[in-house]
């Protein structure tokens, strides 16, 4: 059933930390919000800032799904028959409103993630530019066309590929939903989405947007729930690709779901990215990469620098500044625009992160400063998901702080001596989401990059993101990338036509 949109309330634009309450259907197919069949399986939402409910998670079963990709199948027919002009308008039309409220949505995702609204507000702009850039690249989309003997010739369709599933993991739910519905839109495919069940809030709102835009009814459409919600979208048979964002465990078990099907996948999984600041790097520049590369998102990101390799004649100098500048993060209420960090997604979450400092303690590492259950003076945060940024010394490579993906404020130190050292050390892991250096010696710099077995490299800052600029993994961080051109090449096929001019030659 039709409901108001969710942007239309006027309380959402005036909401504080404590205050927002969400009980629109978070479902939507078919151009509209659609109510849950079944209210009996819901899970609370909090929000993570103050341990309350946001509102209930109703996931979708096998009749919801089927009627979503069914929905999707039908808007797929009439969009991918528009022309690339006519697609980019309409999603030029999307991103133009996603700038227009900007606030609105950011403040949905501070409520439902926890982050700074710093933060977020940085993520919808780079979901709006995001469309926006793909918007420019569908009219440019095109084949090839190849002399042949005779004057017969071959040419090549770009196509797409049908209904697309995206599934969300809860640490950026809009940036996710643009990043992969963006590409799969200008290519000409619908798209089913699925958030994370943490993170439900926002995704309907970029669906009610691409309608307000102009995609036909069905064209990007929300179904809500967990790990058999997304079984049933990545078993369904009219769906032809499954890009999925998560964790290793999760994202080998969408690919042996898509292999009975031989549905196409990309995998963003997780990463334990090295950084190796070396001692003749702009140190000031190196220390600020390093908190960048550790300390957005509250330390859940997944392509984080969380194993910062220090040159050791310099790791005293680094060590006093970074443990500063760590100290003086201003952790609390999200919505507060001084606020630098908020709080961890979910209860469980902030436990197993505080565990993996514990374990780092038992191991022999030293908490330089944070790595606690953090209490804002503000008493409705008092019961907020909050951790103190911790920066761990005295870290070894066998460490489970050293090897394994924390998601959490957690940065640990390791000295090295040499390059060659320290890139044998970098590369010793199962991950390889993304990698950094600082140097001033841009030889060094390239070589160091060009050796790292990561999807990304960063030279002199991390974790910066253009849209314009492929992401994705090397070994178990995944495969397909996002953003950049390429990803056209995910979201896409290509037919080849023959054209015989002449007689056919036929040896029988
Ligand atoms: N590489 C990237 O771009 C990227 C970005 C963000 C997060 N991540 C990774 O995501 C992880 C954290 O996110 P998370 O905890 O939401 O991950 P997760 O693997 O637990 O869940 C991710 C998504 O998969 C769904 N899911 C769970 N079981 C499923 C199943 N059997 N079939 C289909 N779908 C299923 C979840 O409901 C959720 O929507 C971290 O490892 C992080 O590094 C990677
Ligand atoms: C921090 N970046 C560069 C925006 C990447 C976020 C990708 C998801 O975790």
């Amino acid at each position: 059933m039709a409901q108001q949109p969710l942007l239309s309330l006027p309380e959402f634009q005036s909401v504080s930390t404590g205050t927002l309450v969400v009980k629109e259907p978070l479902n939507f197919w078919g151009g509209a919000r659609v109510k849950p069949r079944d209210t009996k399986n819901s899970e609370p939402v909090y929000e993570p800032a103050t341990g309350r409910v946001l509102c209930d998670m109703i996931p979708c079963g096998e009749e919801e799904v089927d009627q979503a990709i069914k929905s999707a199948h039908s808007a797929y027919l009439k969009w991918s028959q528009l022309s690339g002009m006519e697609r980019s308008r309409i999603m030029l039309e999307a991103a133009r409103i996603i700038r227009e409220r900007r606030n609105a949505i950011a403040k949905a995702e501070v409520a439902n993630n926890g982050k700074s609204i710093t933060e977020a507000e940085v993520d919808i702009d780079v979901a709006w530019q995001c469309i926006e850039y793909y918007a420019g690249i569908a009219p440019t989309l095109s084949g090839q066309h190849i002399q042949l003997p005779g004057g017969s010739f071959a040419y090549t369709r770009r196509e797409p590929l049908g209904v697309c599933v995206g599934i969300g993991a809860w640490n950026y739910p809009f940036q996710i939903a643009a990043w992969k519905s963006a590409p799969a839109l200008a290519c000409g495919n619908a798209m089913v989405f699925k958030p994370s069940p943490m993170t439900p809030v926002t995704a309907v709102m970029l669906a009610e947007i691409y309608k307000e835009a102009g995609v036909p009814d069905g064209l990007f459409n929300v179904v809500q729930g967990g790990a058999e919600t997304g079984s049933l979208l990545c078993h369904h048979p009219m769906v032809a690709k499954v890009s999925f964002t998560g964790s290793v465990p999760t994202g080998k078990k969408v690919m042996e779901m898509a292999a009975k099907s031989v549905k196409q996948v990309t995998l963003e999984l997780g990463g334990k990215s090295p950084l190796i600041i070396f001692k003749d790097c702009e140190l000031e520049n190196a220390i600020k990469g390093a908190l960048m590369a550790n300390f957005l998102t509250q330390g859940e990101v997944c392509c984080n620098g969380t194993r910062v390799f220090v040159q050791r004649e310099i790791m005293p100098k680094f060590l006093e500044e970074v443990v500063k500048r760590t100290k003086a993060i201003s952790v609390g209420d999200p919505l507060c625009e001084g606020t630098r960090m908020g709080a961890l997604i979910s209860k469980p979450h902030m436990e197993k992160v505080l565990g993996f400092i514990k374990q780092a303690k038992e191991q022999g590492g030293k908490v330089l400063c944070g790595g606690e259950r953090f209490v804002p003076n503000d008493p409705k945060l008092k019961d907020g998901y909050f951790v103190s940024p911790c920066v761990l010394d005295n870290c070894r490579d066998d460490m489970t702080c050293v090897k394994e993906e924390i998601f959490g404020p957690v940065m640990s130190v390791l000295p090295f001596d040499t390059e060659e050292e320290v890139l044998q050390r970098a590369n010793n892991t199962t991950f390889g989401l993304a990698s950094g250096v600082f140097t001033r010696d841009i030889a060094r710099a390239h070589r160091v990059a060009a050796n790292l077995q990561a999807g990304t490299c960063y030279i002199n800052n991390y974790n910066v993101g253009p849209v314009e600029v492929p992401f994705g993994g090397y070994k178990m961080s995944g495969f397909g990338r996002e953003n950049g051109t390429v990803t056209i090449e995910y979201y896409s096929q290509l037919k080849t036509v023959v054209v015989e001019m002449g007689d056919v030659e036929s040896l029988f």
